[in-house]
């Protein structure tokens, strides 16, 4: 065969694709003849909006008053009719159902080539294996068993804040970049939690393993060149023979947390081993030393056991999905609150009722004294309300994306309008399909919430609907943390750092707005920036002045 004839063969082969993709499969596609906004061209994709948090309460707004609870949006191309759905049935069905609803094997093999196929990125099988080992570790026990340490890094925190602040010579208020602070704080607390080390990262950001995964997920938030990115999606072998500047700083950081992480990894199994072998049981609390124990218990059949790979890459998934989440909903509830300062007094006096019998100094008090003090705050009511307004309001994680691996109808609470003015009470999602799961516009949904849902009111929840109750989601009837099968596994976890740290910040700091406009941007997570100052990365400025108590 010739060279002209090959070219031609792979000519006709690229046109019969492109026939199939832009003007068959867009025409078979039952979810084409389903409500949704007009596609004026070709090359419309309705993405941009649904995914700005900065428009997208408005645009949900009107796309539920114009097509209903199920709607078609276009994706990347014509062959990419997607079903956005705001009915609680239909999320209900699709979360739960994860046999046939899975997470897109382009998004799992984004995530894979990071921080591995952990359990953030694992389906079937595989993720059931590495959850279920990794459940007894999220416990109600040993989380408190971890408290004492969350205290210690609120404190740390607390102090070296104060610090700065004393030495600075000017006698205004301090603004301090609270984005930037809490996550070096919470990536310590994750450190510690996740596998007994301490990054020191309050302190200074030097450490290594410290750098390692702070690098390696700013690459993963970047955004840098779309185009190479999803080239590399589709064709890895692209970052194999031509690795640009971010897969070479992939490349050094992974190396950097094998090296480290995997001879944390080593010590604690030889740790836990030596206890069983000396009958003196090694009692570390930390997730990798439970993870480690869970994944040998002798009830655990050999088969549904992980191994040092997957531990690994499950530790990473916690660094990558446990730190920034956590500390964005601090940074953004200070900002609410210094947005609404009557709120943050009123929280504080709360918190200052919670008041220790021996030592007013934490770092005093014993494990135990800490835990007892933990309980306290748990049980307040208004730092409740205003943490879970903050994370209905600006939840970090704005949505969620499921593929559909086999047709399906999806079942509907609302009827569903279709093109021609007809209307039903399912949806067929065919084979391929994807469903998009908006997490923010399920929980700023006006019909639900009332018509302040946009706004900051923690006392709503002293006094919710019962349309409210009828929500699915795993906490307080939001979709934050998700639900079913493959929610978070962080929640109660997530809970006793916000809370922890908001009680060491607010009974000894007041926040205060700068002026600066903060705008929301979907990178990855909701992240705020200074508007006019996008290139300088997501920051939170906010005044911060020493509390005295008067
Ligand atoms: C405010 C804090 C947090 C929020 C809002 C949050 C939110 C979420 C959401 C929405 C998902 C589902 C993602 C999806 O389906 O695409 C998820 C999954 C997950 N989260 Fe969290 N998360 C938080 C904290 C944490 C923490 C502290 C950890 C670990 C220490 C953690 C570990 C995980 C893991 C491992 C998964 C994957 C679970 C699975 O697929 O089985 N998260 N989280």
């Amino acid at each position: 065969m010739s060279l002209l004839q090959l070219f031609l063969g792979w000519l006709v082969l690229l046109v019969i694709v492109l026939v199939y993709y832009l003007l068959i499969l867009p025409r078979l596609n039952p979810l084409g003849r389903l409500s949704g906004p007009p596609i004026r061209s070709f090359f419309v994709n309705h993405l941009q909006p649904v995914l700005d948090p900065a428009r997208s309460p408005i645009v949900y707004d009107h796309l539920v008053k114009h097509y209903g609870r199920s709607i078609r949006i276009r994706g990347v191309g014509p062959w990419d009719d997607r079903l956005l759905t705001l009915d609680p049935v239909s999320l209900s069905h699709v979360l739960k159902n994860t046999a046939i609803y899975e997470k897109p094997w382009q998004s799992r093999r984004l995530i894979t080539s990071l921080i591995g196929c952990g359990m953030l990125s694992a389906e079937g099988q595989m993720h059931k294996r590495q959850r279920r080992v990794a459940t007894p570790a999220f416990s109600v026990q040993n989380l408190r068993a971890l408290i004492p340490l969350v205290f210690q890094k609120g404190n740390e925190l607390k102090d070296r804040w104060k610090d700065i602040i004393q030495k600075e010579e000017n006698s205004g208020p301090h603004v301090l970049d609270i984005c930037h602070w809490v996550s070096r704080a919470t990536f310590d607390v994750i450190g510690l939690a996740g596998f007994d080390y301490n990054f020191n990262a309050i302190q200074d950001e030097s450490n290594e393993l410290f750098l390692a995964y702070k690098d390696m997920f700013e690459i993963a938030i970047s955004q840098g060149n779309l185009f190479r990115t999803l080239l590399s999606i589709y064709s890895p072998t692209l970052n194999q023979l031509f690795p640009d500047k971010a897969v070479k700083t992939v490349r050094r950081c992974q190396a950097v947390i094998r090296r480290v992480a995997g001879n944390l990894i080593q010590e604690k199994k030889y740790k836990i081993e030596e206890g069983e072998r000396s009958g003196h049981a090694y009692t570390g609390r930390d997730l990798l030393t439970l993870l480690l124990k869970s994944n040998t218990a002798v009830d655990l059949p050999p088969e549904q056991r992980i191994d040092d790979d997957d531990i690994l890459n499950n530790i990473n998934t916690f660094m990558f999905a446990g730190s920034d989440t956590s500390s964005l909903t601090v940074t953004w509830t200070l900002h609410l609150l210094a947005r609404h300062p009557e709120l943050q007094s009123r929280l504080r006096s709360e918190l200052s009722s919670v008041t220790t019998s021996s030592s007013p100094k934490i770092s005093d008090l014993t494990d135990e004294e800490m835990r007892t003090m933990f309980s306290d705050i748990d049980a307040l009511p208004f730092l409740h309300n205003v943490i879970r307004e903050s994370l209905r309001l600006i939840p970090p994680v704005h949505s969620s994306l499921r593929v559909a691996t086999k047709d399906d109808d999806v079942p509907t609470m609302y009827p569903v309008q279709w093109i021609n003015g007809s209307t039903s009470n399912t949806v067929h999602v065919p084979k391929g399909s994807f469903v998009h799961v908006s997490i923010e516009a399920f929980n700023l949904d006006k019909d639900v919430w009332g018509q302040d849902a946009w706004d900051f009111c923690p006392d709503r929840w002293d006094n919710l609907s019962e349309k409210v109750s009828e929500q699915p989601g795993l906490f307080s009837n939001l979709l934050t943390f998700s639900a079913g099968p493959r929610s978070c596994i962080g929640l109660r976890f997530s809970m006793i750092e916000i809370k922890t740290f908001l009680f060491f910040l607010i009974t000894n700091f007041v926040f205060e707005e700068t002026g600066d406009k903060i705008i929301k941007a979907n990178v990855v997570l909701t992240r705020p920036y200074v508007s006019g100052k996008y290139s300088a990365g997501s920051r939170l400025p906010l005044k911060v002045i020493p509390y005295v108590p008067s």
